[in-house]
Formats: C-alpha cells, sequence, structure tokens
C-alpha cells in the first residue's frame, strides 16, 4: 500500500485514483468530455468514455489504434505475442487460425471434459465440510482454484502432465505474469512484481516447450493439442513458438475473466433469492451433466450472466495506442498515444440503462433490451476485430459451474453488502467474497 506523500504525486496519484474506484474516476473524466487527457503510470494517455468513443477505437476505421504497444506496455513482457497483441495483417493471420480451436464442435467437446471436472472439483467444497456448512465460505478464491483445475484439465489435457508441485508452481508462476499488469514498478528489481512476473514466463515457456513434441505426436482434444495441429486450408500452422505464445495468453484471457464473472453472479444470486430459486429451477429441469445445448435453455441464468457482466466487466478498460495521428469524435489525438477504451463507463450510464446500479437482469429480456439502447453500451467482451476469441467457451464455462453450484448448494448474502473490488489488476473481491454456503435441500411441497 503507497503511503499517501506518494499518492500525492500527480502521476501516480492519478493511477491509484483509478485503482481505488474505477467507475467514479470514469464518471470524473466523463464530465470533462468522451475524449480526455490524464497522465497515468508515468504517461500521457487520451481516454475514451461513452459508447460512441468506444465505438471509434474499436471499430478502428483508419487503423490508427494498434494493440500490441497499448497492451504492451501494461502485460507486454508476460503475453507477449498473445493474440490481443498482435495487430493488423499478421493479428487477422493468426485469428483466422486459432478461431478454429472455438468452433462450436470443439465447444461440445470441451463442454463434455469440463462438466466431470466441474464435479470433481464442487465435491472439494463438501469434503471441505466445515467452510460449507452454515461457516464463512470464501467464494472466490474457491472459484479461482476451481477454474485453474479446469484450465490444467481442459487446456493442457489433464493433471498427468505434471505432479501437485509443479502444478502448483506453475500457477504461481501464471500468477505472477497477471499480477505484473497493475505493477506500479515496471522494472526487473529485486521484490518487484515485475521480476516475479519475468521468472513466471521463464517458468511456463519451459514447461509448454517440453511437453510440445509429445502433444505434437498424438492428436488429443485438450487446447494444447488443438493448437499443436490446427492447419488452415492454405496449409497455414503455428510454429512451436507461437503454440507456447498462445497458449500462455489463453490461459491468462480464460482465468480472471471467468473467474470475476462467476464470482460477481454467486454474489447477486446470494442476495437475490428469488433470482437464484428463479435460476435453480431452471437447472434442476436438466440433467446434473448437461450438453452444451441443454445449457443454453438456461434463460434465467444467461439473464443473470449477462448482468453481472454489465455491473463488473472482468475487463474494465482496453488498452491501445496511436499508430499515426486520427480524431475521435471531432478531437485530434496524435501518433503514439497511449488510449484507454473506458467499457466499463458505458455499463453504468443512466442515459443507456435504467437505475444502473441495480441488480435487474431482466433488462436483457427479449420485452426490454436495454442493450439495445447503443451497440456499445454492452461490451464486456469488446468489439471490432479484436473481440473476445473465447466468448462462447466462456459462456459455456460459465453458465456450467453456476449450473452444478445452483444444483448442489444454496448460499444467502447480506442485502447490504458492498464487494471491496481491488482493481490493482482485474478487478476481484478483497475479501474473498465470504458466503452463507449450505447444501441445497429440495423441499416437499406442503
Ligand atoms: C467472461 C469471460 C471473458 C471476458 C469478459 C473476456 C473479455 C475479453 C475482452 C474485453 C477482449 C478484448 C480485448 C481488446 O479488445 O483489447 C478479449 C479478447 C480475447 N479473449 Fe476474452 N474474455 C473472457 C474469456 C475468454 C476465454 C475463456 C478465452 C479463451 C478460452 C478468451 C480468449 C480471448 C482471446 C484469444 C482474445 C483476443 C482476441 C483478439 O485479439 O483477436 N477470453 N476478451
Amino acid at each position: 500500500m503507497l503511503r499517501p506523500p506518494l499518492a500525492k504525486i500527480p502521476l501516480i496519484g492519478h493511477t491509484l485514483d483509478y485503482m481505488s474506484d474505477p467507475l467514479a474516476f470514469m464518471r470524473r473524466q466523463h464530465a470533462l468530455g468522451p475524449v480526455t487527457e490524464r497522465r497515468m503510470m508515468g504517461l500521457r494517455w487520451t481516454l475514451l468514455s461513452g459508447p460512441d468513443a468506444c465505438e471509434a477505437a474499436l471499430r478502428n476505421a483508419d487503423k490508427a489504434f494498434a494493440n500490441g504497444p497499448g497492451w504492451g506496455f501494461l502485460v507486454g513482457p508476460f503475453f507477449d505475442r498473445g493474440l490481443m497483441l498482435l495487430d493488423f495483417a499478421e493479428h487477422h493471420r493468426h485469428r483466422l487460425l486459432l478461431q478454429q480451436a472455438f468452433t462450436r464442435p470443439r465447444i461440445e467437446g470441451y463442454v463434455e471434459q469440463l462438466v466431470p471436472a466441474i464435479s470433481r472439483g464442487l465435491d472439494a467444497w463438501v469434503a471441505q465440510g466445515a467452510t460449507v456448512d452454515g461457516g464463512a465460505f470464501l467464494a472466490y478464491p474457491a472459484l479461482k482454484e476451481l477454474t485453474l483445475d479446469l484450465a490444467t484439465q481442459i487446456f493442457m489435457g489433464g493433471a498427468d502432465l505434471a505432479d501437485d508441485a509443479e502444478l502448483d508452481a506453475l500457477n504461481d508462476a501464471f500468477i505472477a505474469c497477471v499480477q505484473a499488469g497493475g505493477a506500479l514498478v515496471r522494472l526487473d528489481l529485486p521484490g518487484t512484481r515485475w521480476r516475479r512476473a519475468h521468472r513466471g514466463r521463464r517458468l511456463l515457456e519451459g514447461f509448454l516447450l517440453r511437453h510440445l513434441p509429445a502433444k505434437r505426436a498424438t492428436e488429443g482434444n485438450d487446447l494444447f493439442s488443438v493448437l499443436c495441429h490446427l492447419r488452415t486450408d492454405d496449409g497455414e500452422t503455428f510454429s512451436d513458438e507461437d503454440v507456447v505464445n498462445h497458449m500462455i495468453f489463453l490461459l491468462m484471457a480464460a482465468h480472471d475473466t471467468s473467474t470475476i464473472t462467476v464470482t460477481t453472479a454467486l454474489q447477486h444470486l446470494g442476495q437475490h433469492p428469488e433470482w437464484q430459486q428463479r435460476c435453480r429451477e431452471e437447472s434442476l429441469a436438466l440433467p446434473e451433466h448437461p450438453s452444451l445445448a441443454e445449457l443454453e435453455t438456461l434463460t434465467s441464468l444467461d439473464l443473470v450472466i449477462k448482468e453481472s457482466l454489465r455491473l463488473v466487466p472482468p475487463v474494465p478498460l482496453l488498452a491501445r495506442r496511436t499508430v499515426k495521428a486520427t480524431e475521435v469524435l471531432g478531437v485530434p489525438v496524435p501518433k503514439g498515444r497511449f488510449t484507454a477504451v473506458m467499457v466499463h463507463l458505458s455499463h453504468h450510464l443512466p442515459e443507456l440503462w435504467t437505475d444502473p446500479e441495480r441488480f435487474d437482469p431482466d433488462r436483457f429480456s427479449d420485452e426490454r433490451r436495454e442493450d439495445k439502447s447503443h451497440r456499445y453500451a454492452w461490451e464486456p467482451f469488446g468489439g471490432g476485430v479484436h473481440k473476445c476469441l473465447g466468448m462462447a467457451f466462456a459462456g459455456a464455462e460459465v453458465s456450467l459451474i453456476l449450473h452444478q453450484v445452483l444444483r448442489r448448494f444454496e448460499w444467502r448474502i447480506d442485502a447490504d453488502y458492498v464487494a471491496p473490488l481491488d482493481y490493482h489488476s482485474l478487478p476481484f473481491p478483497a475479501d474473498g467474497l465470504p458466503i452463507e454456503l449450505h447444501p441445497y435441500q429440495a423441499r416437499t411441497p406442503a
């Protein structure tokens, strides 16, 4: 925690302003206009707020905004050459190939693997007995562990690649890479997040390179194996280096984002028992291990997930840097300018949403469709050519976890509870989201 005198230095002060309450920071900025400037993290940034300004950068009609040099500043050394950090023709080429790993038949295959893996993860929640029955169960760390285990399973092809100690080391390495994004000291110095992340990246590269020949040799249905065997009609494939870079990025892209979404949904379902019951009834009507098509019939849960992504978008702002001079809504933006596309704010603007701070999943129902108020009113997955490639996978994973949790547990959270969200990297509840969790007991009608 920085002491107050440091917080008063303007360039760090604005960074901390953002981290302590991003929405308040974005609101203050937006009051000055949709295209403004601020010094943050030692650099001058153009800040885009409101759906029109966000749309301009994400549609990127004149190809002025680049991802690599923007995100590269925040997470570059650790997620180097992941799809999100590639640009223009090269990005297009890699995306064409990578999207074959996220077709519907592939996702159906991942769902088949996810279903038993989630069941096993939730068995462990029950086995933790003391925390499950009545005591405070910390939902966020439990979900983080669950989604990391799922990533090991679905992305890497199972725990047999590594023993428990190595898996723990890999998880730590991966977490170090993610946490470096919010580091204020961005130098490879002893004891810094930056140094831990460099070490983490090396460990992940070594692990993946070691297992790559075996993945190339046989065709499995885990993501690592799939990436090794992708081929376009023109015969394009990924090099070993590409596979490693994409794998490390995909692990990052998939993990925290899905965990945050499930956490937010659990919180609101705990605070709104009527929605919890409505979702549970739909889940109880399906098998414990549903197919992708069955999962898509969970309409109430779908509304809850959309509303959770609106209230707490896991990626609150998107980073870009201009590669040439351009303008947004008539305001000039010079070449070389770091740009923050503040999608979070659009989700909370009263001109786009009724009573935006209220948890109201029905706002996404066919009768209301408030998300149609603007093409970029709801953009948790971004927009334009970099729109999230894992959107369908994420939807399936998040719904599957919540489906099984709803069938097996019930929980309550105080209606007045406000999650103390930490925004040093992606948002998460600093208190771990304590909930009162009980095994679900079906009630017999009186
Ligand atoms: C709820 C969960 C998720 C959210 C909210 C989310 C959000 C986003 C956002 C906002 C972007 C765009 C970044 C930008 O324009 O700068 C993005 C890109 C991306 N996401 Fe996701 N994501 C989620 C889950 C996933 C999952 C599960 C995967 C993979 C399994 C994934 C893979 C990707 C990839 C590959 C990109 C880069 C796309 C490109 O640059 O062409 N995401 N995600």
